[in-house]
C-alpha cells in the first residue's frame, strides 16, 4: 500500500482551484508504487493522477516536472503536469509538494514481445532527440559518484566476493569514463529508469512512460542500456534475449542512429547500467529506509545481470 499521505475532498477541491482540470468528481488512492503517494482524480473533464512527493525536495522538482512538460509538449506519451493558477507545476497539499498530471492509458507488461521492445526503443530515441533544447542540467542522481559512495558505505556489510566484484566493476567504469570515446558520447536529460513497470502498454502500442523521478543528465547510451537490461532480459539467467534486444535496437536506430563511439561502448554501458541498479538494490537491502512500506528489490538479480554482461553480449549494434 502506498498512500502515505491522506487527503480530504475539501483539501483537494481547494488545491485544484485555478487548475484547468474541471470540477472534482471523485478520487482514489493508488495502491501500487513505493516512493510517493498517488491518487487517481476524476473530474468533469477527465482523469488525472495526483502525486504527493514523500521524499523528493521542492528544489528538485522543477527539473523532473520541467522534463515531463518538455517531452509532453513535443508530443511524446509522457504525463504533462497541469499548472495551478499561478503557472506553477507543483505546490503544497497537506504539507507535501504535489503535482497533477494527466492520466495515461495502458498497463505495464511483465513479458514484453519484440514489437513492444521495438516501441520502447523508438520512444527512448525520440526522447533523446527531444531533449536537445531542454535546459535542465541536474546530473544523474545515481551516477558513478553516487555508486562509489554507496559502495564505501556498504563495504563492511558485504561478503568478500560481492565486495570484490563491486570494486572491480567500479574501477572498470572509472577507466571507461576516462576514455575519449566515452567523453564523446552524446548526453542529455534522460529517464534513467525506463523499466517495464514504468511504461504503460495498450496491446503492442505504447500508452506512455511514467515515473521520471530518477531522471538526470547522462549519456543517451546509458539510458538505452538501462532499458535493454530490463526489457530484453532472460529472467532466469540475466542474459539478454537476442530477438528482443535486436527489436529494441532496431526501434531505437529507426529514430536515432547510434554513432561509432556509442557502438564501441555498448557492452561497457550495459555493464554500467547493471552496476547502477545492483548498487542501489544492495544499498536498499543493507541500509533500508526507516518507517517505509518497502518491497526491497532483489540485488542478486542485478549481480547476475552484471556477471552476464561482463561475459559478453549476444548482439552488438552497428553504426548506420
Ligand atoms: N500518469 C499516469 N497515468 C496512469 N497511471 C499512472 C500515472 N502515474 C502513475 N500511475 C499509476 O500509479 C502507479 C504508481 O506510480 P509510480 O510513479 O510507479 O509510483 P512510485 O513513484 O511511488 O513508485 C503506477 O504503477 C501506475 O499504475
Ligand atoms: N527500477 C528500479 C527501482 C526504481 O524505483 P521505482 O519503483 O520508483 O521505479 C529497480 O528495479 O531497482
Amino acid at each position: 500500500m502506498a498512500v502515505f499521505t491522506r487527503i480530504t475532498q475539501t483539501e483537494l477541491q481547494q488545491w485544484l482551484q485555478g487548475r484547468d482540470c474541471g470540477e472534482l468528481l471523485s478520487f482514489d488512492g493508488i495502491e501500487s508504487g513505493i516512493e510517493n503517494t498517488n491518487y487517481f482524480v476524476n473530474t468533469s473533464t477527465g482523469r488525472f493522477v495526483l502525486t504527493l512527493f514523500e521524499k523528493l525536495k521542492a528544489e528538485d522538482l522543477p527539473f523532473y516536472l520541467g522534463l515531463m512538460k518538455h517531452l509532453a509538449k513535443k508530443g511524446l506519451a509522457v504525463p504533462g503536469p497541469i499548472p495551478n493558477g499561478q503557472g506553477e507545476l507543483f505546490n503544497t497539499l497537506n504539507g507535501k509538494p504535489a503535482t497533477l498530471v494527466n492520466c495515461l492509458s495502458g498497463k505495464s507488461v511483465e513479458h514484453p514481445n519484440a514489437i513492444q521492445c521495438r516501441e520502447i526503443g523508438k520512444f527512448c530515441a525520440q526522447a533523446h532527440l527531444a531533449v536537445a533544447d531542454f535546459p535542465g542540467n541536474t546530473p544523474n542522481p545515481r551516477g558513478l559518484a553516487w555508486i562509489e559512495s554507496a559502495m564505501n558505505a556498504l563495504d563492511s556489510h558485504l561478503p568478500a566476493s560481492v565486495r570484490e566484484l563491486l570494486h572491480n566493476e567500479v574501477n572498470h567504469q572509472k577507466a571507461v569514463a576516462e576514455r575519449l570515446a566515452y567523453k564523446m558520447l552524446p548526453k542529455g536529460a534522460v529517464h534513467a529508469d525506463l523499466f517495464r513497470d514504468n511504461a504503460l502498454m495498450q496491446g503492442d502500442a505504447l500508452g506512455g512512460v511514467i515515473d521520471f523521478y530518477f531522471a538526470g543528465v547522462d549519456t543517451f547510451l546509458f539510458d538505452l542500456a538501462v532499458t535493454a537490461n530490463d526489457w530484453c532480459i532472460q529472467l532466469s539467467t540475466g542474459e539478454l534475449n537476442p530477438e528482443l534486444l535486436g527489436a529494441l535496437l532496431d526501434g531505437y536506430q529507426s529514430e536515432r542512429p547510434l554513432s561509432a563511439h556509442e557502438c564501441e561502448l555498448w557492452q561497457d554501458m550495459l555493464r554500467a547500467a547493471g552496476l547502477r541498479f545492483w548498487a542501489s538494490r544492495l544499498y536498499d537491502f543493507y541500509m533500508p529506509r526507516e518507517a517505509e512500506v518497502l518491497n526491497v528489490k532483489d540485488p542478486k538479480h542485478f549481480e547476475r545481470v552484471l556477471l552476464a554482461r561482463r561475459q559478453g553480449i549476444p548482439l552488438a549494434p552497428q553504426p548506420n
